[in-house]
């Protein structure tokens, strides 16, 4: 399976290097790739009494107009409605001229139930906010509950980040695009507005995907399941790894528990709570396999890391926000060394409120400790207050940044989680679940993802593992799923990749 994703204008790079190639021409790739729409939609909706194409002046028009022309071949009943006209000499010129039905103005598109509307408005070269009959035909849409079948993307979505370009969208029961995903079929709302997406093949190789050099991929076991960590035959507790997760003070020792509990299921071989003297009694009360130890201040926890040697620390959850926080993710970053790695998680981000370039600049140091940093929408406004304003920037691209800046692997949270890598690499998230919108469970994926690293997995694969197991337990364990039960669920999770 191609899990990259390509963005608008790389995907129009593909276009330019596959047509300079061959074997296809311009206006090949398009009758490939409305007879990919028309054959699904006759798949689909083999008894729809009328399909209504509508069609905009570029090539997603023209796509609509092959549509229009193989729907009416088969005997379908086909009216055409036209926004715009296409540019004389284009493509989408040719693929006019030769349907046989002439367009209408789309004022004039009403639909009824048991109809079918195929929406080739606007694509990828989706400029501005949809025109007046253009949201006309979408409330029309809307009235008559038809099926909207969305040629590449539903007419106002864009492709780039997802939003809307004004105020309006279609909103697809199908999306039919070409070649790969776009970050808007997966970032929100855009992934919504899409239904179903299906990825058809028009005839362009994973040579010219390849010569494009994406650097954007749909998180799966397919990006990296290669590097995930095999425990081997010979293997003993310490070859597996040792997190160290901090534990808060008396009222907040749960969090740390979770990541504790989360690692140990997500295979590393040892884990230790670092407790403060008085919650050593309630943490102890509640460990078993889990070790505890007493840290109450730097020089304990620069002596846990020199005598024990951890691989990953989970630092933040539960933790309290503050300069002791902040004074100890920067001693660990700078005495810890490279074999160690950080994940840094709710108070751990929050505590640099004010300070983001003390940490920026520790993990950017040549010999630190790897960085990853965990922020839901609210945790990264904080820490990255002018990326998170920036309205012109999708969530990748804001992850992107993030991660550049920060010098670590940044795993932006939320219903489409992006992971980003200060390499440039991100991956978005496709099987998340509101189900993970419970206390606790972002500390789950903090011990997951601590867990992964100290194994050996690289950073950016760790984070992308991380989320899309800790999505995957979720959805298989189903409703009524609370935090305490995350670790255990990942147990099947981790049969079928381990299997
Ligand atoms: N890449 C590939 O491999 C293949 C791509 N294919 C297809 O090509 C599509 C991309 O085509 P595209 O670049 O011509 O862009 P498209 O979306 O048709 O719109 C551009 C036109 O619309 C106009 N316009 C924009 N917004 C507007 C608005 N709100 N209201 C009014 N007008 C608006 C805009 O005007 P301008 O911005 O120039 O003023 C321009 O005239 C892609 O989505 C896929 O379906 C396939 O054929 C197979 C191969
Ligand atoms: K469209």
């Amino acid at each position: 399976m191609s899990n990259e994703i390509l963005t608008p204008h790389e995907m129009a790079e593909a276009d330019r290097l596959a047509i300079a190639a061959g074997p296809f021409s311009g206006i090949q790739l398009m009758c490939n790739a409305g007879a990919a729409v028309a054959a699904e939609v006759l798949r689909r909706w083999p008894a729809a009494i009328r399909a209504h194409v509508l069609c905009g002046p570029g090539n997603n028009g023209g796509d609509g107009y092959v549509v229009a022309r193989l729907l009416a071949d088969v005997g379908v009943r086909v009216t055409v409605w036209a926004e715009g006209r296409p540019k004389a000499g284009s493509d989408a010129a040719q693929a006019a001229a030769e349907c046989p039905i002439e367009a209408q103005p789309i004022s004039g598109f009403h639909p009824e139930g048991g109809d079918i509307v195929v929406d080739a408005l606007y694509g990828a070269g989706l400029s501005k906010p949809l025109s007046p009959s253009a949201v006309a035909a979408i409330v029309k849409c809307r009235k008559a509950k038809i099926p909207v079948v969305a040629v590449d993307l539903p007419s106002g979505i864009s492709g780039e980040t997802g939003h809307p370009v004004g105020d309006e969208a279609f909103r697809a029961a199908l999306t039919v695009t070409f070649v790969r995903k776009k970050p808007g079929h997966l970032l929100l709302p855009g992934r919504e507005a899409c239904g179903e997406i299906l990825v058809a093949d028009i005839g362009i190789g994973a040579e010219i995907i390849a010569a494009v050099g994406p650097k954007c991929f749909e998180n799966g076991p397919v990006l990296w399941q290669s590097r995930y960590p095999m425990p081997a035959a010979d293997t003993h507790k310490y070859r597996r790894g040792h997190v160290g997760v901090f534990s808060g003070g008396p009222s907040s020792t749960g969090a740390a528990r979770l990541a504790a509990f989360a690692a140990a299921r997500a295979g590393v071989g040892a884990v230790t709570v670092l407790s403060p003297g008085n919650t050593l009694a309630t943490n102890a009360a509640h460990l078993t396999s889990i070790m505890l130890r007493r840290v109450d201040d730097i020089d304990a926890a620069r002596a846990f890391i020199s005598d024990r040697k951890p691989s990953a620390l989970v630092l933040g959850p539960g933790f309290g926000v503050g300069e002791p926080l902040r004074e100890l993710a920067l001693v660990v970053l700078e005495t810890a060394g490279a074999e160690v790695s950080l994940v840094l998680d709710a108070d751990g981000i929050t505590s640099f409120h004010d300070a983001p370039a003390s940490l920026f600049i520790a993990a950017g140091a040549k010999g630190a400790a790897g960085l990853v940093l965990t922020p839901h929408e609210g945790e990264f406004g904080r820490l990255f207050p002018d990326i998170a304003r920036d309205a012109a920037l999708s969530k990748l691209e804001k992850a992107r940044k993030a991660a550049a800046r920060s010098h670590g692997v940044v795993i932006y949270k939320g219903p489409d989680t992006v992971i980003a890598s200060p390499d440039g690499r991100a991956a978005i998230n496709a099987n998340g679940t509101p189900l993970l919108a419970t206390a606790g469970s972002g500390d789950v994926l903090s011990g997951i993802v601590a867990a992964l690293l100290a194994q050996g997995m690289p950073a950016f694969e760790a984070a992308c593992a991380a989320v899309w197991m800790h999505a995957e337990a979720a959805r298989r364990f189903g409703p009524g799923l609370i935090a305490e039960d995350l670790p255990l669920a990942l147990c099947p999770v981790l049969r079928e990749l381990l299997g």
